[in-house]
């Protein structure tokens, strides 16, 4: 093949690549994604050692070992726009020859956890408990931009958009699973609870929060909690992990997301104690790692 074009494959000056300012060896196999640049060192700060700090617009990295484990953390902003330059430009530092600007013929596949923040949508769902998104429904179209082979007939899939019934003018949510098995080592730890997550393109009008404006689709909120395929039901909103999903997809990562509920949008609530619910989860997190990998 061809090296890619340096409108394609875009390196700075100093040989990092455009975006998040990484070269190659900066990057471990095991990756923690985090919206907010802050909670990267939320979570660092149990490493052993830190290598670097690299932060450039919404994108902070640290990469360090924890457990004599090397892991990267990351933060990728918000949004599943985001997770597209993020996952590409992670994908291309493990997978494309910085040298040559070829990619290799030997893929390397990443371990992908996203530590988040997220909305409940059932009753059920306790403040500050932790969802594991067995499915993310995105409602952004990233998806739909890429090359795939389309899933055969999903009936979780049809049954959800004539559920739904969005308007013409709306993107058509796209459906797809973590991987399941960094699912069932998490899933171990029967603090989490398996949940549905839909990733919505924003956190207000998307998310049905009124403030000034009003909505074109008043009901999307009760038809997201009232869907039901035999016994599936949605359980949160968040905005990155059907992006996150679908990029680890088509790119050959293994990725879940987990969620720390702050709001439960059912009865109206939010967490009283939102910083230390995150702490809680960021330590499940890295000593499942650490016993798991
Ligand atoms: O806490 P993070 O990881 O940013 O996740 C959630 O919080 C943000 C909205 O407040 C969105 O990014 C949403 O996905
Ligand atoms: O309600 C919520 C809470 C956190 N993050 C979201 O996207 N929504």
């Amino acid at each position: 093949m061809n090296a890619l074009a340096p409108s394609e494959f875009i390196l700075n000056e100093d040989d990092s690549i455009y975006h998040l300012h990484l070269r190659p060896e900066q990057i471990a196999p095991i990756i923690i994604t985090v919206g907010d640049p802050e909670r990267v060192s939320e979570v660092t700060k149990y490493f052993e050692e830190i290598e670097f700090t690299v932060h450039n617009r919404e994108f902070k990295t640290q990469t360090g070992t924890y457990n004599s484990k090397r892991i990267t953390v990351i933060s990728t902003g918000i949004g599943t726009d985001n997770i597209d330059i993020v996952f590409n430009e992670l994908d291309a530092l493990v997978n494309i020859d910085f040298n040559t600007k070829k990619i290799k013929k030997e893929l390397t596949s990443l371990k992908i956890i996203r530590i988040g923040t997220s909305g409940a949508v059932q009753p059920s769902i306790a403040i500050d408990s932790f969802i594991l998104s067995g499915k993310a429904i995105g409602f952004d179209a990233l998806y739909h931009y890429y090359d795939k082979a389309e899933p055969a007939g999903d009936s979780f899939h049809e049954a959800l958009l004539s559920h739904l019934d969005l308007p013409a003018d709306f993107a058509s949510p796209y459906v797809i699973d973590a991987d399941q098995e960094l699912a069932s080592v998490f899933m171990k730890d029967d603090t989490f609870i398996k949940g549905i997550t839909a990733t919505n393109v924003g956190f207000y009008g998307p998310q049905g929060r009124v403030l000034r404006l009003r909505l074109r689709e008043k009901d999307l909120m009760s038809k997201l909690s009232f869907f039901d395929h035999h016994g599936k039901q949605i359980t949160n909103l968040e905005m990155e992990t059907s992006g996150i999903y679908a990029m680890s997809k088509l790119l050959g990562h293994k990725a879940i997301s987990l969620n720390a509920i702050l709001a439960n949008r059912s009865n109206g609530s939010f967490s009283q104690t939102p910083l230390e619910t995150v702490d809680l989860l960021i330590q499940k997190t890295l000593t499942l790692i650490a016993s798991s990998f």
